[in-house]
């Protein structure tokens, strides 16, 4: 429930350039960097590549009588290169996502730094190389670099200060003032590219989130709905029956609650629904595994994983007697309501029970209860229909 108000929060009230609060935006952030995985590899590949073949395509095209210099060489060949090879392998490797991603923040920066380093020494005239090069990488890492919007806006910034640096220093070869002007434009393209990309996706993702935690939840109790049950119930009698655990399946319903709510009106039936649900949620479901779903109207089901049959009767007293415990006062005179519920609690060791047959015999000692009087539980374990126990 209150998840269901965070997202539904975060939902309303973002702006275009606001993150989410500190844990959505991490868990949105790992989501974004499984998803573009395979493309930072990719491209730090042709990267790698575009860089080691450039002396051939360099002479071969562009200017076939520089030679480089040995220093230009240790840092392309021994640095550079290996540098954005190691950031393409780890992309995929199974390594931790923090060491993959300073590979790909070291892979880039080296690549970057040694971009601009031969387009200063090319517009001193000593070689060429293609300056467009550093316009494809800052627009390719803000598309797929899976890096926060912050985080390419400073590398976008960073380099178009050092890009108009090197375009305005260097000798008057081509004309810097365009050139300038052009590398602006990238790096704004870039950085309005990966804000406007990430807003899209921060806001699919926080949709998703939100309509799969709507589902998800019983908006009245706060506890799970009937579909999360559904979904989480076959998985938990698959796990007993793999670990050989026995589950403990209780359902409860209150008692006459059509006439509760005639009497005091739906807005106070729905308060006892709502107090009944917590008081379950309280008392009874509190391990990791353990499920508590509103099933529908006044009915709630229980289901409680590695169950011991033998504390199970008293458990079900318990929780009978907490819904009895429950102090609530009518709407207008203030009056105490007294509620009861009944409840079919089943124990069971999986073994080829289906989730039907399973519910199916746990609705029946609910009904048994009802029958029997209502305000008791009937505790059973599987298969031992004749040795029902009923406990008030
Ligand atoms: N206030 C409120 N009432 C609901 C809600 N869902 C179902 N109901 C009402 O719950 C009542 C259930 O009535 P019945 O199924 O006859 O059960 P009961 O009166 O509790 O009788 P027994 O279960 O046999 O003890 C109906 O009147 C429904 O309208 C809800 O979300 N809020």
């Amino acid at each position: 429930m209150e998840q269901v108000d965070e997202l539904h929060h975060a939902r309303q009230h973002r702006r275009f350039w606001e993150r989410l609060p500190p844990d959505l935006e991490r868990q949105f952030r790992e989501s974004q960097r499984g998803r573009y995985r395979y493309p930072r590899a990719i491209l730090f590949l042709i990267a790698a590549l575009a860089y080691g073949l450039a002396p051939a395509y360099e002479d071969a095209l562009l200017s076939p009588s520089v030679g480089f210099r040995p220093l230009f060489n240790l840092i392309q060949f021994g640095f550079v290169v290996p540098l954005t090879l190691v950031a393409s392998v780890l992309t995929l490797a199974p390594v931790p996502l923090v060491v993959r991603r300073w590979a790909q923040v070291v892979g880039v920066v080296a690549f970057v730094g040694g971009v601009l380093l031969l387009r200063y020494h090319a517009l001193r005239g000593e070689l060429t190389y293609p300056p467009e090069m550093l316009g494809i990488v800052v627009i390719a890492v803000a598309f797929f670099g899976g890096f926060s919007s912050r985080r390419v806006a400073l590398l976008g910034g960073g380099l178009m200060v050092a890009g108009i640096w090197v375009e305005l220093n260097a000798p008057d070869a081509y004309t810097p003032a365009l050139n300038a002007l052009s590398l602006f434009y990238m790096a704004l393209i870039a950085v309005l590219a990966s804000l406007t990309q990430e807003w899209q996706a921060r806001s699919a993702w926080i949709n998703h989130r939100y309509v799969t935690a709507l589902v998800r939840t019983d908006l009245l109790t706060g506890l799970s709905s009937r579909s999360e049950f559904n979904h989480l119930f076959p998985r938990l009698l698959a796990m007993g029956r793999r670990e050989l655990k026995p589950l403990a399946v209780v359902f409860l319903d209150i008692d006459h609650f059509k006439r509760i709510n005639d009497r005091y009106g739906h807005l106070f039936g729905d308060e006892v629904i709502r107090r009944v649900g917590r008081s379950l949620a309280a008392h009874y479901a509190r391990r990791p595994w353990d499920l508590c779903a509103r099933f529908g109207g006044e009915e709630f089901v229980l289901a409680c994983y590695d169950a011991d049959l033998n504390a199970l009767p008293g458990q079900v007293a318990d929780l009978l007697q907490a819904v009895r415990g429950l102090q609530l006062e009518a709407p207008e005179s203030g009056g105490p309501v007294p509620i009861s519920a009944s409840a079919g609690a089943l124990w069971v060791l999986p073994i080829e029970e289906t989730v039907e047959q399973v519910l199916g015999e746990a609705d029946a000692l609910l009904y048994r209860a009802k029958d029997l009087g209502r305000n008791r539980g009937c505790v059973a374990r599987h298969g031992s229909s004749a040795e029902i126990m009923e406990v008030a």
